[in-house]
């Protein structure tokens, strides 16, 4: 009848619609495809993964391996640089030291832009251009974390006060990884705005929270950034991260607030009143004409940055370091014999410039930061032009990962690379500021750590009283933490316990000194 004439035109037109379509597709990848083998094989752009329409390279990335190990184990076949698509992103993995210099100093503002999650962090929004006002800012402040005497005073203290909870524990088997988050995260707060929290205190514990969100969601929301297109999906984690990051930012423009209603030129008592004399004497300068105007976002965002960056790091390579102190306890033993000889085993003498008397010690935290870099795949870097990587030419766009786990595993650089070896092979040559070209725990040039100088002497100072005041020892029966890291925001080692013994006789060495008074750190 009429009615079946009706629905059989009807199935027609879908099956013709469907045809179609599919030939569309069918052409469309076709395309793209043709697109992708001409990329590869022109020998002008690096030896390339292969990579399909829509998905790229995933099916050549799958491995049970941490991506920074598996990325090392494919220089073998494609060599030091070479690319690969992560969905739509065209991304070049550089694995030797000659070609990470290229891109972090020779070509560094060439290749400063960074991704999208990056950006989500530290509020530069979709602008994707490397921000030269924030950085010139940061360099006029000349202030907190260039390492000075004033970010001692608040490193001793802490320090110190980890200390005391620590020999409150009673030698009981203590997770230390709270106490040093705590510690590292309350340096940050006294030299970001002079607040240094107690234990416990509501502000202190959700600034611990939404920096805990932060660092677990990010890692798992780098997924959008490969697949942009999933972002039209619910993303419960983005969700979280965007929250957290705007609580943290709602803190932050408060304390700024404060700051700027009871600013004094006279005084500089933080970073905070430092940026804003930055700002101010920009002005009077009237350097916001030349482009290098510095907006109130601009001191929010360093100061972001800074919490960002400055305390999951700083408490990973601290947690790290105890990892290879429990497994190498001769290491430990010599850095004490090193505080001895050099008449350093007293609290008060726990500056800076014992660096250069506890060798043992320097040389054992830059074991450390070689063999578990704590970034090992750097921050990702955007080309912001067109330009290229040793003979190899880079579009505008073209993200670029560091891959410092090769840099600093590399057998052509480093002997033994796999061995925690802080002694001789390590040995800095005479008039070297670094044990080999190869390494570059905090990268280098215009995007280089900013907290470098703060994070070298935290982790000195916290290791030196955590050695001064402890021996630190597994519980009985249990095994070695493991040497294998988590990768995420940072490569973690996994979670353990150790117990904390008070070191004989520590009390009476401090007691006896003229200053008795705690921190003794000037
Ligand atoms: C041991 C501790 C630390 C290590 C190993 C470390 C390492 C790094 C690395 C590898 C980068 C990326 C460089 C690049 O992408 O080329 C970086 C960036 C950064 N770090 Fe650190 N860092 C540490 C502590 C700190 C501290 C304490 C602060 C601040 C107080 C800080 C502030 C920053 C900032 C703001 C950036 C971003 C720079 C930019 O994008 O321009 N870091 N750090």
């Amino acid at each position: 009848g009429p009615g079946f004439s009706q629905r059989l035109k009807r199935l027609k037109m879908a099956w013709l619609i469907f045809t179609c379509a599919f030939y569309a597709a069918m052409i469309f990848l076709f395309i793209l495809k043709k697109k992708i083998w001409a990329f590869q094989t022109d020998e002008r752009n690096p030896p390339s993964l292969p990579s399909w329409p829509i998905i790229g390279s995933l099916l050549s990335l799958r491995s049970d391996r941490a991506p920074h190990v598996f990325f090392q184990e494919l220089q073998e076949k494609y060599g030091d640089v070479y690319s690969l698509m992560m969905g739509s992103h065209n991304v070049i993995i550089v694995n030797s030291h000659h070609y990470a210099k290229e891109v972090l100093l020779k070509k560094g503002k060439t290749f400063a832009g960074r991704p999208r999650t990056v950006n989500i962090l530290t509020r530069d929004g979709k602008d994707n251009r490397f921000s030269c006002s924030r950085r010139l800012c940061v360099h006029r402040t000349n202030h907190g974390c260039n390492g000075s005497a004033f970010s001692r005073v608040p490193v001793c203290r802490e320090a110190s006060a980890m200390c005391d909870v620590l020999e409150g524990t009673q030698s009981v088997a203590v997770d230390l990884a709270p106490e040093l988050t705590r510690a590292v995260t309350n340096v940050v707060c006294s030299l970001c705005f002079s607040s240094s929290y107690k234990r416990g205190d509501p502000e202190f514990e959700s600034m611990l929270q939404y920096s805990q969100g932060i660092v677990d969601t990010v890692a798992k929301d780098s997924l959008v950034d490969i697949f942009p297109w999933l972002q039209i999906f619910p993303n419960e984690d983005l969700r979280i991260l965007k929250e957290c990051v705007s609580v943290r930012d709602k803190l932050l423009e408060t304390k700024y607030r404060e700051h700027k209603a009871d600013y004094s030129d006279s005084v500089q008592r933080d970073l905070l009143d430092a940026l804003l004399r930055a700002k101010r004497s920009s002005e009077n300068n009237n350097t916001s004409t030349q482009g290098v105007g510095l907006t109130d976002d601009h001191l929010l965002m360093t100061v972001g940055d800074i919490f960002g960056a400055g305390v999951e790091t700083t408490t990973t390579v601290l947690k790290w370091s105890i990892v290879y102190l429990v497994h190498y306890p001769e290491v430990g033993t010599s850095s004490c014999t090193d505080m001895e000889m050099s008449g350093t085993w007293r609290c008060d003498s726990n500056v800076l410039s014992d660096r250069g008397n506890l060798p043992y010690l320097a040389a054992t935290i830059r074991e450390v930061l070689r063999i578990r870099p704590v970034s090992p795949l750097l921050i990702p870097h955007v080309a912001v032009a067109d330009t290229s990587i040793g003979e190899y030419a880079v579009k505008k766009g073209a993200r670029v990962i560091v891959n410092l786990w090769s840099l600093h595993h590399d057998q052509r650089e480093w002997k033994n690379p796999d061995l925690f070896d802080p002694g001789e092979s390590r040995k800095t040559e005479p008039g070297c500021a670094v044990p080999s070209a190869s390494y570059l725990p905090f990268g280098a040039g215009v995007r280089v750590c900013l907290g470098e100088a703060l994070a070298k002497m935290e982790l000195f100072l916290f290791l030196s009283w955590l050695l001064h005041r402890f021996t630190l020892e597994m519980p009985a029966g249990q095994p070695l933490p493991s040497l294998d890291g988590k990768f995420g925001v940072v490569l973690q080692p996994q979670k353990f316990k150790v117990h904390a013994h008070p070191r004989p006789g520590w009390k009476e060495v401090a007691n006896s000194l003229t200053n008795p008074d705690p921190p003794r750190c000037h």
